[in-house]
């Protein structure tokens, strides 16, 4: 099985050989899928792992802007559509400095399969931009998303590519997006997801992600007859996801007690509430500033410039912020410290070393295309609002992002159960996520 495997990883290297994170996204699943495949007739020989690897589509383009001074920037676009069989291509947009084509062909790969584990029927795309909005003026932000729209609304469409937010790309910039896409194409519809409630958003999109991560760590922890209440919780980030997370830890009855960004992190050992928490949204959605801010309101808590949080002892561990932003060593002082379940809020934060660990000692850990996977479910909800052209309760798509959740969790289980009784979430959420891509494809012929 091993020569297999590592002659898959050959070919997919040397086709993608300056892409580090695509072939580490790649590699994860190529050790759990391949065993299956070679255990089921139906999908041997056919391929299959090598079509789902290679983009669809990849578009890449220019971008010119006019900053507040007059100046002219250029930066780069670009969308990845990378698997249509089961819908149209959904998944986010990212605007940071570090985007290139490794980093959305990994997100976008990854996203095939979460939006296969949702149940609904959406295809895996990503897209994005070197542009970093950190420091940039309203206006800027606005200039920046009207011309990069000017191009991508060519390749988008409602029943073709459906966008939403990523890392750097909020309710601000979904607004500016969707109203260049109109604006062009002369038509009101659900293009993009994440949109505001008065123009077609859905109730609960903002918070689903974060959300839904707990949900799945809350279904792990039942399955071992034990709760997030009353437990410690470490949270890395302090953007859309973490900050969601967050609210949902302390409404079941959790502690959180750290949050981070780029600059380090927040040690509260008080644990943040709902008041404290109300004030980080604050700092990171209104005034866009850092969360040592966060120091000038609430002077007991500690700030750890330059570190991530992993430290900090807890019993759950949501990386919450960006890719492999948990190493073996940082699993290493985890486990030390008595962390017992970790649920990936970001996509891809642990590396291989770490998941390695993890799964060594035996511990809850849910991968991010399990555990993540609320957020775009919960877009799938909107499309549909959208095409009823009606919008459900609050409620409503809370009771429904729940169910989705527990049924991801559950097809882990059906799918990543080893002998001894422990799951394999990262093995569950490839299988079932692959199976259903791969019987689409094989259904629909070799295109
Ligand atoms: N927004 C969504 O619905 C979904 C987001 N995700 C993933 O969740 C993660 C966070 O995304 P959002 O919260 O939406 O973005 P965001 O832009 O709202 O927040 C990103 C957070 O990560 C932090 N961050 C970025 N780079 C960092 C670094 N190098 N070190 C430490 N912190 C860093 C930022 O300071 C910020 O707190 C990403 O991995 C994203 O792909 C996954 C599923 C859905
Ligand atoms: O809501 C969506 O379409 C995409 C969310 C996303 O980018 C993700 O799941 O990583």
């Amino acid at each position: 099985m091993e020569d297999k495997i590592n002659a898959f990883m050959e070919e997919v290297k040397g086709r993608n050989s300056h892409e580090p994170e695509f072939i580490q996204a790649v590699q994860e699943v190529a050790e759990t899928v391949i065993p299956y495949i070679s255990n089921h007739e139906i999908y041997n020989g056919k391929n299959i792992l090598l079509r789902m690897v290679e983009p669809e589509r990849l578009i890449s383009f220019r971008v010119s802007w006019v900053d507040d001074d007059g100046e002219i920037h250029v930066n780069r676009g670009y969308r990845i559509q990378m698997n249509s069989a089961i819908g149209p291509y959904k998944g986010g947009l990212r605007f940071h400095p570090t985007v290139n084509a490794s980093v959305l062909k990994f997100l976008a790969f990854e996203q095939v399969f979460k939006n296969s584990l949702t149940t609904l029927p959406m295809g895996g795309g990503k897209g994005g931009s070197d542009f970093d909005p950190k420091g940039k003026s309203d206006d800027e932000v606005m200039r920046f998303c009207h011309a990069f729209m000017t191009e991508l609304c060519r390749h988008i469409g409602p029943n073709t590519d459906v966008p939403a937010g990523d890392i750097g790309v909020g309710a601000r910039e979904i607004g500016f997006l969707f109203g260049m896409y109109k604006k062009i194409r002369n038509e009101f519809t659900g293009v993009l997801t994440g949109k505001g409630l008065s123009w077609g958003g859905s109730k609960i999109r903002p918070e689903a992600t974060g959300y839904g991560t707990v949900y799945f760590a809350q279904s792990m922890l039942q399955s071992k007859k034990d709760d997030v209440k009353g437990k410690t919780v470490v949270i890395s980030g302090s953007g859309n996801v973490a900050q969601y997370a967050a609210e949902k830890v302390i409404q079941l009855g959790g502690k959180v007690v750290t949050l981070s960004d780029s600059g380090g992190y927040i040690y509260d050992k008080e644990g943040i509430d709902e008041e404290k928490l109300a004030f980080v949204m604050e700092i990171k959605n209104k005034n866009r500033g850092r969360i040592s801010d966060y120091l000038d309101k609430y002077t007991s808590a500690e700030f750890h410039k330059g570190k991530t949080p992993w430290e900090v002892p807890c019993a759950i561990a949501l990386p919450c912020a960006t890719q492999n932003e948990l190493d073996g060593n940082d699993a290493k002082t985890l486990l030390k410290n008595g962390c017992i379940c970790v649920a990936e809020g970001a996509n891809m934060p642990s590396t291989p070393e770490a998941i390695h660990a993890f799964h060594e000692a035996r511990i809850l850990f849910a991968p991010g295309k399990a555990s993540n996977a609320g957020g775009v479910a919960t877009s799938g909800l909107e499309m549909s609002q959208n095409s009823l052209r009606i919008s459900w309760t609050r409620e409503e798509v809370d009771e429904r992002l729940q169910k989705i959740m527990k049924d991801i969790h559950d097809s882990c289980i059906d799918y990543g159960m080893d002998e001894d009784g422990y799951c394999n979430y990262v093995k569950g959420a490839n299988i079932a996520g692959f199976v259903k891509v791969a019987d689409a494809m094989l259904a629909q012929g070799v295109i």
